[in-house]
């Protein structure tokens, strides 16, 4: 601090705004004067601790662990990231288990009501609306009615809830939200017993919980009945494998004291719209890791319309983890003529050839393998989706013959020479999850201390 700043400095431009006291000053005006300097050094010294602590931010974040999690939408980012919290910071993430349990909630409503829309699609199609025959007028079609009226506050709080979330995308099916707004503190309806009896109040309005303890025998009839149940098979619709399906945990989450699991968290569906930054501070004793260090790691949304926006995030990022799911026999939500896999080879294939990347880490996580499991265990054919496949129809050859291909176009489309990382996951096994992503970071911080010595 060698340069004192002199009143009038010609480099000072705080000074330069408060012309010197001319001999003629009143007290008064003297007085003014004073107050209004105090009121500018005040603003310059709180300038000046905003652009400290954003340095110290800078600083911070550049020694950091940053990570971008890209992939189609549904690929699991967003679980990947629950589980990044989960792992790393499990005691901030404790305070969100409300914020969730509303969420699971909205997901349980959302697969009510696909299955009332299946129902009236199959036994009261548009035609047959208003019933004119009495034969027509089936005890399936009554109980269809009788249903559909017990579950009706779910549906009306349901609609209220997504509508205050993301108003322009109520009603898709999915629970959205915008990357940046308050959603959190939206969905974190139940307050504390010191709150007001207005803010309980309101807490009762919104809180899906109590309507859904009262609907819990009709939901629980709807998902059981033996009618339903054939309707779905027939349409081969295997709601338990989408996004978000709790319906075989209903009379456990329709009940007063619902507290969820971590496994109903990580299994929890929000549609990600935008991207959004978390900043993880590492808790004492997690992982034997280095408490007090940082991970910040950017989710975004993955739908085809969303990309674009991805770009802006290339820049500065030093890891990308690419989420991509195993699901060989799927389509993308938004173009169903796309195959999930296909789509994923060719984001695969820009992410892995862009200039802008090209010293970015690139660790790929193959996805959902329990899905895998599954798919293969209930009889489909990879060969049916993919002709070029020749091997076993089993988990370990199929992983094989994916993880080669990802590997094969990393090699030829690099612009530079880059190590193939690879893992395969499944992001509702929290535990096989941690160790993963405890070891990714390990390469990460590696990798960033190599960088650091060659520069
Ligand atoms: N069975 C299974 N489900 C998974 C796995 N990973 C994620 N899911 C589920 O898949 C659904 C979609 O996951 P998200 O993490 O929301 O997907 P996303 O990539 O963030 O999707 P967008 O936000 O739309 O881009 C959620 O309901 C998850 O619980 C997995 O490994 N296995
Ligand atoms: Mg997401």
């Amino acid at each position: 601090m060698g340069n004192k700043s002199k009143a009038g400095d010609s480099n000072n431009p705080f000074t330069n705004r408060t012309p010197p006291p001319s001999d003629s000053e009143t007290a008064e005006q003297m007085t003014k004067r004073i107050k209004q300097e105090e009121a500018a050094q005040q603003v310059s010294k709180e300038i000046d601790e905003i652009l400290y602590e954003r340095k110290k931010y800078l600083e911070k974040k550049r020694k950091a662990v940053q990570i971008l999690l890209l992939g189609q939408s549904e690929s699991g980012k967003s679980s990947i990231l629950k589980n990044f919290h989960l792992a790393f910071a499990p005691k901030a993430f404790q305070k969100e288990r409300e914020v969730w349990r509303t969420v699971i909630q909205l997901n349980l409503i959302s697969s009510i009501k696909r299955v009332l829309d299946i129902l009236k699609e199959e036994w009261e199609p548009e035609e047959l609306e208003i019933p004119t025959t009495p034969d027509l007028d089936t005890p399936l079609l009554r109980n269809l009615r009788r249903m559909r009226l017990g579950l009706s506050p779910l549906i009306f709080l349901e609609n209220t809830l997504t509508h205050s979330l993301a108003p322009e995308l109520a009603g898709s099916g999915d629970v959205c939200v915008r990357a940046g707004t308050p959603w959190k503190s939206l969905l974190n309806l139940r307050r504390p017993s010191t709150a007001s009896s207005e803010s309980r109040r309101k807490t009762s309005s919104s809180d899906p919980s109590s309507v859904l303890v009262a609907s819990r025998d009709n939901i629980v009839a709807l998902w059981e009945d033996q009618a339903v149940q054939e309707v779905l098979k027939r349409r081969e619709l295997r709601l338990e494998f989408t996004s978000g399906f709790f319906l075989h945990d209903a009379r456990r989450i329709a009940s007063e004291d619902y507290v969820p699991t971590d496994a109903d968290i990580v299994r929890a569906r929000v549609r990600t719209m935008g991207a959004e930054e978390h900043q993880l501070t590492i808790e004492k004793g997690e992982q034997g890791l280095d408490s007090g260090s940082d991970i910040y790691v950017t989710d975004v949304g993955g739908s085809r319309s969303a990309r674009q926006s991805w770009i802006p995030f290339f820049e500065s990022v030093n890891a990308i983890l690419f989420i991509a799911p195993l699901a060989f026999n799927e389509t993308l939500e938004e173009d169903p003529r796309v195959n999930r896999l296909e789509d994923s080879f060719s984001l695969w294939r820009e992410i892995c050839s862009s200039k802008l990347l090209m010293h970015a880490q690139l660790i790929l996580f193959l996805n959902k393998k329990d899905v895998l499991s599954a798919t293969l265990e209930a009889g489909v054919t990879v060969k049916k989706y993919v002709p070029s496949y020749n091997m076993p129809n089993d988990v370990l050859h199929v992983t094989k013959y994916f993880r080669e291909k990802f590997h094969a176009y990393l090699r030829k489309l690099s612009p530079k020479p880059r190590p193939f990382m690879c893992y395969e996951t499944s992001a509702l096994d929290t535990s096989a999850t941690a160790a993963v992503l405890v070891g990714v970071r390990e390469i990460i911080i590696r990798q960033q201390l190599e960088d650091a010595q060659m520069l």
